[in-house]
C-alpha cells in the first residue's frame, strides 16, 4: 500500500530543485506493522556542504523578490496540501504510526499555517516612530538572515516543520532542513509541493540523515545562521551549547511535564474527555502530552472511577484503521523507556490502576503497542511526575487545594503546557496568571495548539523563542533600523541642544 501511495522505494535528497540519490540508505519503519515502508538516505556532511552552496546563491535572488509574490507560493502550497490531505495524512499514518484521524488533524494544521503565513507576506510588519530631528524619518524592518537549518522530530513530521519553514521562507530566508530518520515521508512530499508551487531551486533543501551526521553538520556550519530545533532535551542542550560558541541564532522547543488541574468543582465528565484525550492521543508522544493530573482530593475517587470506565473503551491497533484512537510508540527504544519508568513509578511508591504493560498479541506483536496507564497516589517529587516519558502514562497527584495545585503544577524543571477543570471565574483568571507555561488551557486537555498562537514554553521547555504565529518571524529576520535623512544638510542627533 506504502509503495502505491508514494510511488518509490528510496527516497533522495531535494538539492537545488534536484532529486539527488545518496547510496547508504536506512528503512523506514512503520511502527504499527513492522514493515519497511521505504528506505531512506544517510547522507554525510558533504550533502550539507552542497545544500548550503545552492541556498546561499539562491537566497540572495528570493530575498529581492517582493514578500507578496514570496507568500503567493505558500498560497500554492497550500492549495496543493488541501487536494493531497487524505494521501498525505495516510502516508503520515505510516511512518508515524499516529491514528489517521490525528494525522488528518495534523496535516490540517500545515494547510492553516500555508495560509496564515502567507497572508504575513502582505505584513511583515515593521514600526515607523517620529524622528528626533526635522526633515528626518524614521522606521525599523526585518531583513531575512540568510541561509537558515531546521531539525525536526518524529512526532509530528510535517507540522512542526510547516511552523519552522513557512515563516523561514516567506521572510526570504533559504531552508535547509533535516527531518528525523524515523519520518522522512513528509519532508519528501513537502518538497515535492514546493517545487510544483513553483518555489526557485535551492530556496528549500531537504537533506536525510541521522542527527549525529547531518544535524552535527548543519549546527557547525558556518553559513547556516540559524537553527531552528524541536527535540529532546539532551540533543537542544548540545546544540545551544555549539550554536552559543559560534554566537549563531538559535530557537529550541524541546518538551514538557503538562499536567491537568481538576479543582472540585469541575465538571468531571469533560475532564476525562479532556484528560483522555490529551493523555492518550498521539499515544502520550507529544511534548503537550498530560502527563499528570493534579487533582482535588474531594474529587480524586470520583475522577478515577471515570477514567478507569473510558480508558476500557480505548481502542489500540493499526490507526488506519479508523476505529483505533490509540496508536503505537515509535519504536522499540520508545517502548524500553515507557517500560523502565513503569518500574520506576511502582517502585516509588505509586498506585497502577490501569495498564502497565506492553501488548503483543496477535498482529500487535509486529509493531509497538503499550496500554495506556494510569497512575495514582503519586507525589509531586517522583521521577514519573518529573521527568518526560513520551508514551501513554498519565499520574495523578492529589492536592488539598487551588494554591497547591499551582504550586505542583509549576515545581518542574519543564513549562510548556497547562490545563484547568474549574467552574469558577475567579480561579481561572488566577490559574491564566499564575501556571508558568507558554499555554494554558481552561476546560480544555492540555494538547491542540492553534498555529496563529506562539507555541513554546517557559523554563526547561525551551530559549524564549516560539514556533508559530507572528512570533516565529522573529526567529528568522533581523531587526533593522532605518533613518532617512532628508533635509539636505548633515543633521547631527545625539547633540545637547540645551
Ligand atoms: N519536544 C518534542 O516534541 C520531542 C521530544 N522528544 C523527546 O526526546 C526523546 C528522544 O527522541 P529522539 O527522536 O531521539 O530525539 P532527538 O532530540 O534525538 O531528535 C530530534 C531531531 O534532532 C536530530 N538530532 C539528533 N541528534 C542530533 C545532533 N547531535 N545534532 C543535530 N540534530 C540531532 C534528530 O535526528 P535523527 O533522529 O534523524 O537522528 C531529529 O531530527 C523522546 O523520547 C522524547 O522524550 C522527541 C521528539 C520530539
Ligand atoms: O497538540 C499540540 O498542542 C501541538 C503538539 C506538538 O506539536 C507536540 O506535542 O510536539
Amino acid at each position: 500500500m506504502s509503495e502505491a501511495l508514494l510511488n518509490t522505494k528510496k527516497l533522495a535528497n531535494f538539492l537545488h530543485g534536484k532529486w539527488v540519490e545518496v547510496e547508504k540508505t536506512t528503512p523506514v519503519i512503520n511502527p504499527a506493522t513492522g514493515e519497511t515502508v521505504v528506505d531512506v538516505p544517510l547522507s554525510d556532511a558533504s550533502s550539507v556542504d552542497e545544500a548550503v552552496a545552492s541556498a546561499k546563491v539562491a537566497q540572495k535572488e528570493w530575498a529581492l523578490v517582493p514578500a507578496p509574490q514570496r507568500a503567493e507560493v505558500l498560497y500554492r502550497v497550500g492549495n496543493l496540501m488541501k487536494e493531497r490531505k487524505e494521501r498525505l495524512s495516510q502516508l503520515l499514518t505510516m511512518e508515524n504510526g499516529k491514528v489517521i484521524e490525528e494525522a488528518r488533524g495534523e496535516v490540517q494544521e500545515g494547510i492553516d499555517m500555508a495560509f496564515y503565513m502567507a497572508g504575513e507576506g502582505r505584513r511583515l510588519f515593521g514600526q515607523t516612530t517620529p524622528a528626533e530631528l526635522k526633515d528626518k524619518f524614521a522606521m525599523s524592518v526585518r531583513a531575512p538572515i540568510g541561509v537558515v537549518g531546521i531539525i525536526t522530530p518524529w512526532n509530528f513530521p510535517i507540522a512542526i516543520a510547516t511552523w519552522k519553514s513557512f515563516p523561514a521562507i516567506v521572510a526570504g530566508n533559504a531552508v535547509i532542513w533535516k527531518p528525523a530518520t524515523e519520518t522522512p515521508i513528509m519532508a519528501f512530499e513537502l518538497a515535492k509541493i514546493f517545487d510544483e508551487a513553483g518555489l526557485p531551486k535551492g530556496v528549500l533543501n531537504v537533506v536525510f540523515g541521522s542527527g549525529s551526521t547531518v544535524g552535527d553538520a548543519m549546527v557547525h556550519h558556518d553559513d547556516i545562521r540559524v537553527i531552528s530545533f524541536t527535540g529532546s532535551n539532551e540533543t537542544g542542550r548540545n546544540i545551544a551549547s555549539e550554536c552559543g560558541r559560534q554566537l549563531k541564532k538559535v530557537s529550541l522547543e524541546m518538551g514538557g511535564k503538562n499536567a491537568v488541574i481538576v479543582m472540585d468543582d469541575a465538571d468531571l465528565d469533560l475532564a476525562v474527555e479532556g484528560i483522555l484525550w490529551s493523555a492518550f492521543g498521539t499515544s502520550g508522544q507529544r511534548c503537550t502530552a498530560c502527563s499528570r493530573v493534579i487533582v482535588h482530593e474531594d474529587v480524586k475517587a470520583s475522577l478515577e472511577e471515570r477514567l478507569l470506565v473510558e480508558m476500557d473503551k480505548l481502542t489500540i491497533g493499526n490507526g488506519l484503521d479508523e476505529s483505533i484512537k490509540v496508536g503505537p510508540i515509535i519504536n522499540k527504544a520508545g517502548l524500553d523507556k515507557i517500560k523502565n519508568y513503569i518500574e520506576i513509578g511502582k517502585n516509588e511508591g505509586a498506585k497502577l490502576l490501569a495498564g502497565g504493560y506492553e501488548l503483543a498479541e496477535d498482529d500487535l506483536g509486529n509493531g509497538h503497542y503499550f496500554a495506556p496507564t494510569l497512575f495514582t497516589d503519586a507525589t509531586a517529587d517522583m521521577r514519573i511526575a518529573q521527568e518526560e516519558i513520551f508514551g501513554p502514562v498519565v499520574s495523578l497527584i492529589p492536592v488539598k487545594s487551588f494554591e497547591e495545585a499551582i504550586e505542583v503544577n509549576n515545581g518542574v524543571t519543564y513549562g510548556l503546557s497547562s490545563s484547568i477543570f474549574t467552574q469558577d471565574v475567579n480561579r481561572v483568571f488566577k490559574a491564566q496568571r499564575d501556571l508558568d507555561t507558554g499555554i494554558v488551557y481552561v476546560n480544555a486537555g492540555t494538547t491542540g495548539a492553534e498555529i496563529h498562537l506562539p507555541f513554546g514554553g517557559t523554563k526547561g521547555t525551551g530559549n524564549g523563542h516560539r514556533d508559530s504565529g507572528v512570533q516565529a518571524l522573529d526567529v528568522f529576520t533581523e531587526w533593522k533600523s532605518v533613518y532617512v535623512d532628508f533635509s539636505g544638510k548633515l543633521q547631527r542627533a545625539q547633540i545637547d541642544v540645551e
